[in-house]
């Protein structure tokens, strides 16, 4: 890996009076010029995704110095609860910092919130990261069907919105165990007779394409809350369109020849196509929904992100935003 920058992707010019600041790849990566990242590349192979070229030099220049920010941000507030508690003359422990990462199907969340996760772990006072993703909220298969929203699972509306808000605001008002339901790509529906638990982590990290959707409008005019006014630091990880695309494709071709093979995956039927035809059924379902969902609702949302990390054609972080303040 060079570091080198696509001249396409470019950071662009800042606003100086906009809410973010945008430092490049050079100005980012030597931030960690110095630092180890200190996983192994058997790690580093458990945590990336299908297809994600992510190696130990991107975790170094972009991965680990993201971690610092993070990890300053959840000391600071850190000091600002003990503070204000002290002050309010209150006793009693904080609640679990919690991380919003948001992005397209097939962007790559799952590898930076893994890597998150993972390097989380290892800053000073080795906190306990847990990290769920919001596909458990999705509604099962026959409620979408009966909704008619089959067609669009991914949507802001294909998820139980009510209850993935009440299970944040239960992990950050500092519930000792917290448990959500979860969702199988191989079934490709929620699991009836499985939940995950969260006991109180010094750190949640929730992934999932709509994590940074604003409230929604009630009928009466009000809106309500967002999972997203319970996050302490969110991350947007972005691309062009047409690179996710293309890493859909990709993806889907190796599922093809891996996932799809087993008869009981709910996927089978697309086991054996040919190339072509599962080159033209990808992208058949990437411009049904998956791509009119990244238009429409996902990308919307990326300037309410406190970071936003620009992926390059081959998965590089070519520039990093942050918000001022
Ligand atoms: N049909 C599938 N079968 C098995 N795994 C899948 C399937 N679709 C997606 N995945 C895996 O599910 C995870 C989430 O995928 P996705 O929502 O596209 O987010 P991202 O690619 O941004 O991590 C990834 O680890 C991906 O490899
Ligand atoms: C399960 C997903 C909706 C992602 O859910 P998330 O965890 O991001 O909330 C997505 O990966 C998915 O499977 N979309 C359905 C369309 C498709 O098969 O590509």
């Amino acid at each position: 890996m060079t570091g080198t920058v696509d001249e396409a992707e470019q950071a662009p010019e800042d606003n100086p009076y906009g809410p973010y600041l945008t430092l490049d790849r050079r100005h980012w990566a030597a931030l960690a010029a110095t630092r180890p990242a200190d996983l192994d590349e058997g790690t580093l192979e458990r945590l990336r995704g299908i297809g994600d070229p992510t190696d130990a030099s991107e975790v170094r220049e972009v991965y680990l110095p993201l971690t610092e920010l993070i990890s300053l941000y959840t000391e600071r507030t850190g000091d600002l609860f003990s503070a204000s508690h002290e002050f309010l003359g209150l006793s009693g422990q904080r609640t679990p910092f919690v991380i919003g990462v948001a992005g397209s199907v097939a962007v790559g969340k799952s590898t930076t919130s893994r890597l998150l996760a993972e390097l989380l772990r290892r800053m000073p006072g080795a906190p306990r990261v847990d990290l769920v993703t919001t596909d458990g909220f999705l509604y099962p298969n026959d409620t979408l069907a009966e909704l008619g929203l089959l067609e669009r699972k991914g949507y802001p509306e294909s998820y139980n919105r009510r209850a993935l808000l009440q299970f944040v605001m239960d992990v950050k008002s500092g519930a000792p165990e917290v448990t959500a339901p979860v969702y199988s790509h191989f079934a490709y529906d929620i699991l009836p007779d499985e939940r995950i638990t969260v006991s109180h982590p010094d750190i949640l990290i929730i992934e999932g394409l709509n994590v940074l959707q604003p409230a929604r409008r009630r009928s009466d005019g009000t809106t309500g809350l967002a999972v997203s006014d319970f996050f302490d630091f969110s991350v947007f990880v972005d691309a062009a369109s047409t690179d996710v695309r293309n890493w859909y494709v990709n993806r889907f071709l190796h599922l093809r020849q891996t996932a799809f093979q087993d008869p009981d995956s709910y996927f089978a039927r697309y086991g054996a196509l040919s190339e072509p035809d599962a080159i033209e059924t990808a992208k058949g379902i990437w411009d049904a929904i998956n791509g009119p969902n990244l238009e429409l609702n996902i990308r919307p949302t990326r300037g309410r992100a406190t970071a936003i990390l620009r992926k390059g054609p081959n998965h590089q972080v070519s520039w990093v935003r942050i918000r001022k303040v």
